[in-house]
């Protein structure tokens, strides 16, 4: 009785909601928009009942709309490709209701939405070192793991909750709830926070896999150098960042005096070397790639290897990340979840389309840095991961035009750059492609080889959708029925033996960190920094062709404003320095003349709330989820407005028969 009587202001709302126009609803998602003023969505707490007639309208407005525009940076690319159509909507009776909408939506069956791979349990299963992959039984205790969202409910008292196999297969995709249970948290944003502050300990390195990854590097080094002494080994990639995944690769490159290493007969002198000493198994030579690689599994360790021969830029890049990370909190957290993601999708290959960790660190940096609620300091990063992962879905799922925009960095400082003004980049050819510059190498787009970009977005827009859904039913549910659930769970999958909630990176060093920093040093003393023939890759064809250093200098956020900026301009000069109100943000390194520019391409213009100082804003009119100055419903009412998505779903036209 109790149930129903709770779920009647919800029903209500569905009803509401299902009257509302997903049109409507997609077009307040153009958070970015740079053509039209700041609509911000994470703002439009009120659920519109009224506009279901212009859904029609409101569609052929948008398209005339983003036709006529030149400049188009963001735009929303899937709503005339789908038609929409109103479905029931997750009760909150638990995940059976949910796992119904799902199916209706298409999303469940892998038709909107790239799902998880069903044989990756195996890769992850060999990602766990042999050492850490025993838990105690005590791990397996607790209320939630036998609670997990793919289980029925069990007994109020628990007796389920023992030390058995079953335990441990309930909880197997979902292992970071063992022993954390957040779903009495009362904000469904503070509850995924919590989640995946849990999934990042879960995922972190332990002690014991430092020092395996250690030791191999050291195994190796040794090795290289007995067979030619005049070599080093540097180690670059995600292990030189801390940005790895349990099974992520060890990037290596070895540099010579004589700088001929590339050629294909030192490649396989390697190999023979490795393979007859014990060292590698599984190798494999690539010597006509634009990279040459060798590739192999560690005998010991089982760690897959990467090697490379006289390119150190990657050890500049990692340098350059590992600045990135000091900078920017939440980064290491976005990225790591990030890669899961895809990894569990199959969507982080770069061989068959997916996208690399470059790439998406790239990616995730450039989103950080250039999100309007953290860079107005209204938002604080550590506590709004979940909000932050969703609007990164969201942007890169639903709203950025892959068309129209490359991600570019200037002087280190990322920005959004037209497409038209990267010269060198070759045209798509009728599908679309992500363009990001690599930091160091303003020709050279880092993410050419992602050709599953169409695969890549529909996992992101199929994500946002999922976690959004999840978030507003949990919202909405009772706390009897929240128990046990997981609300990342239904985004990210992880399979593979059990690991330890120890990130124990604080306890022992990271080597190739060490030594990178101090390679930097070293090349630092010994002023080396300008002997770029020596340390760095020379131009690509690309880059003679056109200068790529030119076109970055020519794609400036500060150089000459655009119509839409000038106007933006013209029209905030006698307001108030917003961010002469705003705490001093550390170490960022952008101006406020290029912050200015960000805010435009955005479509934050400066008229909005956020120019008012702080003192003489309302409270209601800042970030819904700022812990420190919004209230709890305010943060509920945040949670509804994603949940707007459950008002009609998309599907294609061929699944609704
Ligand atoms: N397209 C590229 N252009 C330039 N450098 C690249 C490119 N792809 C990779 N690299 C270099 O190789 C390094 C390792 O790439 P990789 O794809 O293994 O990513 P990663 O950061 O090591 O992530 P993972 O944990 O998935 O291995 C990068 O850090 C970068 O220095
Ligand atoms: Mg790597």
């Amino acid at each position: 009785m109790g149930k129903k009587g709770q779920r009647k202001p919800f029903k209500k709302q569905v009803r509401r909601m299902r009257k509302s126009s997903f049109n409507k609803v997609q077009r307040e998602a153009q958070v970015f928009h740079s053509e039209v003023d700041h609509f911000n969505n994470y703002e439009s707490l009120t659920l519109d009942v009224s506009d279901s007639e212009l859904a029609a309208e409101s569609d052929s407005e948008f398209a005339s709309q983003s036709s006529s525009e030149s400049t188009v940076l963001f735009k929303d690319t899937n709503q005339k490709k789908q038609r929409t159509v109103p479905v029931a909507v997750v009760g909150s009776e638990g995940d059976s209701d949910d796992e119904d909408a799902l199916r209706i939506n298409g999303l469940e069956s892998n038709s909107d939405f790239i799902a998880f791979s069903d044989s990756d349990s195996s890769s992850e299963a060999e990602d766990n070192f042999p050492s850490t992959a025993t838990a105690t039984d005590d791990d397996y205790t607790d209320a939630s793991v036998s609670r997990s969202p793919s289980t029925t409910a069990v007994d109020d008292d628990n007796t389920a909750l023992d030390k058995d196999s079953t335990a441990r297969s309930r909880n197997s995709e979902y292992p970071w709830l063992l022993n954390h249970n957040h779903s009495t948290q009362r904000d469904v944003s503070k509850w995924l926070n919590l989640e995946i502050r849990d999934f990042i300990a879960y995922i972190s390195p332990s002690k014991q896999e430092i020092e395996t990854r250690n030791n191999t590097i050291t195994k190796l080094r040794r090795a290289v150098k007995r067979l030619w002494p005049d070599s080093s080994l540097q180690v670059f990639g995600s292990y030189a960042t801390d940005l790895y995944l349990p099974g992520s690769d060890i990037d290596c490159v070895i540099k010579s005096e004589s700088g001929n290493l590339e050629h294909r007969s030192y490649l396989y002198e390697l190999s023979r070397y490795l393979k007859s000493n014990r060292i590698a198994k599984q190798v494999e030579v690539i010597a006509h790639a634009r990279v040459p690689i060798i590739k192999f599994v560690d005998v010991e360790s089982d760690l897959h290897i990467d090697v490379s021969f006289e390119r150190v830029n990657g050890i500049q890049v990692a340098k350059i990340i590992r600045g990135w990370l000091d900078d920017t909190p939440g980064l290491r957290e976005l990225v790591l979840i990030v890669k899961q993601f895809l990894k569990s999708r199959r969507l982080n290959d770069v061989h068959t389309g997916g996208l690399g960790g470059m790439s998406i660190v790239c990616l995730i940096y450039s989103f950080l840095y250039l999100h309007p609620r953290l860079r107005s300091d209204e938002i604080s990063p550590e506590d709004n991961l979940g909000v932050l992962l969703m609007d990164f879905f969201e942007l890169y799922g639903k709203n950025f035009s892959f068309e129209n925009v490359a991600l570019a960095f200037h002087d280190d400082i990322p920005t959004y750059m037209p497409k038209s003004h990267w010269r060198a980049l070759p045209p798509s050819r009728g599908s679309i492609s992500l363009a990001i510059q690599d930091p160091l190498d303003a020709s050279n787009n880092i993410s050419r080889a992602s050709y599953n970009v169409t695969g890549i977005r529909k996992a992101f827009s199929g994500a946002f959708d999922m976690l959004a859904n999840k978030c507003y039913e949990m919202n909405e549910a009772t706390f009897k029925d929240r128990v046990g659930k997981s609300i990342l769970g239904r985004v990210i999958k992880y399979k593979g033996g059990a690991r330890h909630f120890r990130d124990e990176r604080e306890l022992v060093k990271n080597r190739a960190i060490v030594e990178n920093e101090a390679y930097h040093r070293k090349r630092s003393r010994t002023q080396m920094e300008d002997d770029d023939d020596d340390m760095f890759l020379g131009p690509s064809d690309d880059d003679l062709l056109t200068g790529g250093q030119n076109e970055m200098d020519m794609y400036h956020l500060s150089g000459p404003a655009t119509k839409k900026q000038k106007k933006a301009k013209s029209k905030t000069k006698a307001l108030p320095n917003r961010e002469a109100n705003a705490p001093p943000k550390p170490k960022k390194k952008a101006s406020r003349k290029h912050t200015h520019n960000i805010d435009e391409l955005m479509g934050i213009s400066d008229d909005t709330e956020d120019s008012e100082p702080a003192k003489t804003a309302p409270a209601a009119k800042k970030h819904p989820l700022n812990a420190a100055t919004v209230d709890a419903q305010t943060r509920r009412d945040y949670w509804l407005s994603k949940g707007q998505t459950l008002a009609s779903v998309t599907i294609p036209s061929k699944k609704h028969t």
